[in-house]
């Protein structure tokens, strides 16, 4: 499922993400991949476990952690410790795939990456390019969002960021571990759960909407991970 999640930080939050990784020392972004990735990878980040990518990777991991959306459809047992990069005057991340086991920080316990998301961070037109091209079952999806929306798709896809040719853009990145880790057993979820809200809304707890509720959770109980 690659789904839109909007308004996952407030304007004023990205005023002062914006101020603050303004003054920001980035990195090379290859840094943080394998091999293939560091081939077609040209960009920047803030450190791993730097201070500011710290504290505001977790303003980002505690907005997304409390939408109802991003938990519907991630179904979050950990999420990694969010990135930040910025993409100008041609870079871009090309065609690749989301590594499946990360490391947060040495010694830690490895997660696995079921469910990738980035969050803008400027908006659309303040650069041309930039574009997150993801290639799945159903074909290839282009996306440019508002600064402070999210778009989540599973780390099993092919992706890439095209190049930017004029002024900035900036976003935060983050891996999930689910935990249901098969893409068609979350969307079925999610798809399910956002149905039975609307039926609620329509007719309150009937006991089809309990029912309904308590198939929800019987699958979650056969699927999850925890
Ligand atoms: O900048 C983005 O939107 C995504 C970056 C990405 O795909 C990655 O770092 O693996
Ligand atoms: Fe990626």
């Amino acid at each position: 499922m690659i789904l839109h999640i909007p308004g996952v930080l407030t304007p004023e939050q990205i005023r002062q993400f914006r101020e603050r990784l303004a003054q920001a020392d980035w990195i090379d972004g290859r840094a943080s991949v394998g091999s293939q990735g560091a081939a077609v990878k040209r960009n920047r980040q803030l450190a791993e476990g730097s201070p500011l990518a710290v504290e505001l990777g977790g303003i980002v991991a505690r907005a997304l952690t409390a939408n109802p959306l991003f938990f519907a459809a991630a179904l979050p047992l950990r999420i990694l410790p969010p990135y930040f990069n910025g993409y100008a005057g041609g870079e871009t991340y090309g065609d690749h795939i989301d590594g499946a086991i990360r490391v947060a920080s040495p010694g830690a316990a490895p997660l696995r990456a079921d469910v990738s998301t980035t969050v803008f961070l400027s908006e659309p037109d303040e650069y041309d390019g930039g574009e997150l091209i993801v290639t799945d079952a159903y074909g290839t999806h282009e996306v440019k969002l508002p600064a402070g929306d999210a778009i989540l798709y599973p780390s099993t896809t092919v992706h890439r960021v095209e190049p930017v040719t004029r002024g900035e853009r900036l976003a935060s990145f983050l891996w999930t571990q689910s935990m249901v880790r098969d893409d068609w057993q979350r969307t079925m979820l999610f798809e399910l759960d956002q149905n039975i809200q609307s039926v609620r809304a329509a007719h309150g707890d009937s006991p089809a909407t309990v029912g309904l509720t308590g198939h929800y959770h019987n699958l979650l109980r056969m699927w999850a991970e925890t």
